[in-house]
């Protein structure tokens, strides 16, 4: 439904490299995400698949037009929700759903099946101004309007960045429920937690996709065991850890040191790990292996590119 073949986009009369290289596809009715951190090049990515940047070079079909030849027929196939939501601040709740309806050239009644579940949440306040809902609130009226039109394929650039968690969650459930439509959607998240609600995910940084494969396939390619590492004085800890050899790269992970060194790791680590900590006058240590996260992942495809 979506496939990229070396797409690359620089800004700045090439001084800004935004995206290179980037190939990936994906299926119909996949729910594929798009992760990395701020400015890694995921809004870029979504301008020019909804033909609204040209990519300097690669090419790019959506639905299988072309995205530069063939701009119009996409623009009337694919949902777009904008990293900054461009609502209307002025239109109320139903105002802007009818605007959105009539710019492709129908109504909130016809496809109104679509967005039942997720409008039915925002309509008792539908005369309220956009401008004077809360982040969740206008997330979802952000969403209905993307869907207002039956789109093939949706795009959602970032769309929880900034909203409570529960509402995050009640998102990603809502996107759950759309698959059953059958609609295709792209989604783009700095939050490495929501990698493993997407089917597939590509991990990006500075332009360049680190990794694309299902959640599950990216933490079990993890090539090195992890250890989650505690002790009671925590900054002591990670300055310690970074004396130990051979070289970690520790860094901390909530309320814990997760720890992994660059080579593979023997069964005796956890072991000497513990002792190393101990000899170093800790109390409270402990020291055990634990299953990667995609976070995790992202860090050591980090550490692995900077070598
Ligand atoms: N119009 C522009 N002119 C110049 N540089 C730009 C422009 N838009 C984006 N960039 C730069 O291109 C790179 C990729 O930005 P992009 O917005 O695609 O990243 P992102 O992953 O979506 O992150 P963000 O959440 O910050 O938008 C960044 O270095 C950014 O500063």
């Amino acid at each position: 439904m979506v496939s990229l073949t070396n797409i690359t986009k620089t800004y700045s009369k090439g001084a800004i490299s935004a995206v290179k290289d980037a190939s990936f596809s994906v299926a119909e009715g996949e729910l594929f995400g798009l992760i990395g951190p701020d400015g890694a090049g995921k809004s870029t990515i979504f301008r020019m698949l909804t033909t609204l940047l040209v990519p300097d070079s690669g090419t790019a079909t959506v639905a299988g037009h072309d995205i530069v030849t063939s701009y119009k027929a996409i623009r009337r196939k694919v949902g777009y929700m904008p990293g900054r939501f461009s609502l209307y601040q002025d239109l109320s709740i139903e105002e802007n759903l009818r605007f959105f309806a009539t710019v492709f050239n129908t109504t909130m009644e016809k496809n109104y099946a679509l967005i039942a579940d997720i409008y039915a949440q925002i309509a008792p306040f539908k005369n309220r101004r956009a401008g004077k809902l809360s982040g969740g609130m206008k997330q979802k009226l952000a969403l209905c309007c993307a869907l207002i039109h039956k789109p093939e394929v949706l795009f959602l650039d970032e769309p929880t960045t900034g909203v409570d968690p529960v509402s995050r969650k009640e998102f990603w459930e809502m996107l759950g429920r759309l698959k059953q439509h059958g609609i295709t959607i792209l989604v783009s998240t700095p939050y490495m937690d929501e990698a493993s609600l997407c089917d597939r995910v590509a991990l990006i940084q500075q332009g360049s996709i680190m990794s694309i494969d299902t959640p599950g396939g990216i933490t079990a390619a993890y090539p090195s065991k992890l250890y989650a590492v505690k002790a009671t004085d925590m900054p002591r800890l990670i300055h310690v850890l970074s004396t130990y050899e051979p070289r970690l790269d520790a860094y901390l992970f909530g309320e814990y040191i997760h720890a992994h060194t660059r080579g593979k790791d023997d069964a005796a680590m956890e072991q000497r790990l513990r002792q190393f900590l101990v000899e170093r006058r800790f109390s409270g240590v402990e020291v055990k292996p634990i299953a990667p996260s995609i976070e995790d992942c992202f860090i050591k495809m980090l550490t692995h590119h900077e070598k």
